[in-house]
């Protein structure tokens, strides 16, 4: 699998490192968090984003939150420690893996230690293990997700579910990436994904970057571009799997999913095991963050595009409901419907 920027590093010297997604594509620029207060900034501002690498920042940012004091005890750090996971898990509510790092912690935490510095330095090796975890869970989705895939195939994806978006290789990207190494000549389009532009800025530069064949459109054309047969498959990430299937991904996901449905085109979701969260019974379950308006009124022009005082509504993620999603494609293999059943057999797999 041809390697990928990492986008969330620890440092020898145990300092948080992360690729500010936000300067991307015009500027590759690291930014050091050294608090907790940075980590949870840069989640809020999706400096650090997507799913899987959210919950890496957050496990890595709650050890070096941790670092930064002295304890009198075991109960004074495990206190501690749990103020800064309440804190940094209030940054954004819809991808799970940011609350599933940070239980990790937890459970390593609630650990009978003999002494803080030994919880410390296991906090560190979990947080490790999160992020090396998911560098190998990509790989397989990469691998299960491209025998999906025939070669030449058009391909159309939304947001950006790419190398950076997690610790490694990604997730929807993943088989396009492992493809393009294997000698596949996939046809891409890439969602420009409004209002932050995701797909424009992040998954039609990590495509040109690794070579593979991408052509930029709008989100209002992907009807004409499945209507014209330029589009095989629909292949997308997710921010949190319900137990029956339901699964949030960013905003016009779901609307892809009908159009996908409409033209018999097989919609694919990428999904880590890490992002089911079967305590959600179905979609409706999962709360859906709402961004500020100014997102869409004013983000990426040089004055404001519509009125002054206008209303705006904008929410980051959608359900797809289940019944419009072909497979779901974890590390372990791949989902098919009937999800229910399916997705709890699955996830005792690992
Ligand atoms: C591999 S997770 C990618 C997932 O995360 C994105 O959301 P955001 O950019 O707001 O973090 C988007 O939903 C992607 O599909």
């Amino acid at each position: 699998m041809p390697a990928t920027i990492e986008s969330v590093k620890l440092t020898e010297e145990n300092t948080l490192v992360i690729l500010d997604q936000t300067l991307l594509p015009n500027e590759l620029v690291y930014r050091t968090l050294r608090t907790k207060e940075d980590v949870w900034q840069a989640i809020v501002a999706l400096q650090v984003r997507g799913a899987p690498a959210i919950g890496i920042a957050a496990a890595y940012g709650a050890y070096v939150e941790l670092a930064r004091y002295s304890y009198d005890s075991i109960s004074d750090f495990r206190q501690t420690f749990a103020t800064i996971k309440d804190y940094l898990a209030s940054s954004r509510p819809t991808a799970v893996n940011l609350a599933w790092a940070l239980e990790r912690l937890e459970k390593v935490v609630s650990q009978p230690w003999n002494g803080a510095e030994a919880a410390l330095q296991a906090v560190r090796g979990e947080a490790e293990a999160i992020r090396t975890e998911d560098a190998c869970v990509c790989e397989a989705i990469g691998r299960h997700a491209l025998t999906l895939l025939n070669n030449q195939a058009g391909i159309l994806t939304h947001c950006n579910a790419g190398g950076i978006a997690t610790a490694k290789y990604g997730t929807a990207l993943a088989p396009l990436f492992l493809g393009k190494e294997q000698g596949y000549d996939f046809h891409v389009y890439a969602d420009e994904t409004r209002p932050l532009l995701q797909g424009a800025r992040l998954t039609a530069w990590e495509l040109q970057q690794a070579q593979i064949d991408v052509t930029l459109i709008c989100d209002n054309m992907a009807s004409i571009v499945m209507q014209q047969g330029k589009v095989d498959a629909v292949i997308v990430g997710c921010d949190r799997v319900a137990a029956n299937g339901d699964t949030a991904n960013k905003i016009g996901t779901s609307g892809l999913a009908i159009l996908a449905n409409y033209y018999g085109i097989p919609f694919y979701v990428c999904a880590p095991t890490s992002t089911i969260d079967v305590t959600c019974q179905t979609g409706a379950d999962i709360e859906i963050e709402e961004r500020a308006g100014s997102e869409i009124t004013e983000a990426w022009y040089e004055k404001p595009m519509a009125p002054a005082g206008v209303k705006t509504y904008n929410p980051a993620f959608d359900v797809t409901d289940h019944t419009l999603i072909s497979a779901i494609i974890t590390e372990h293999g791949i989902i098919r419907p009937a999800y229910k059943e399916a997705i709890a057999a699955h996830v005792h797999v690992g």
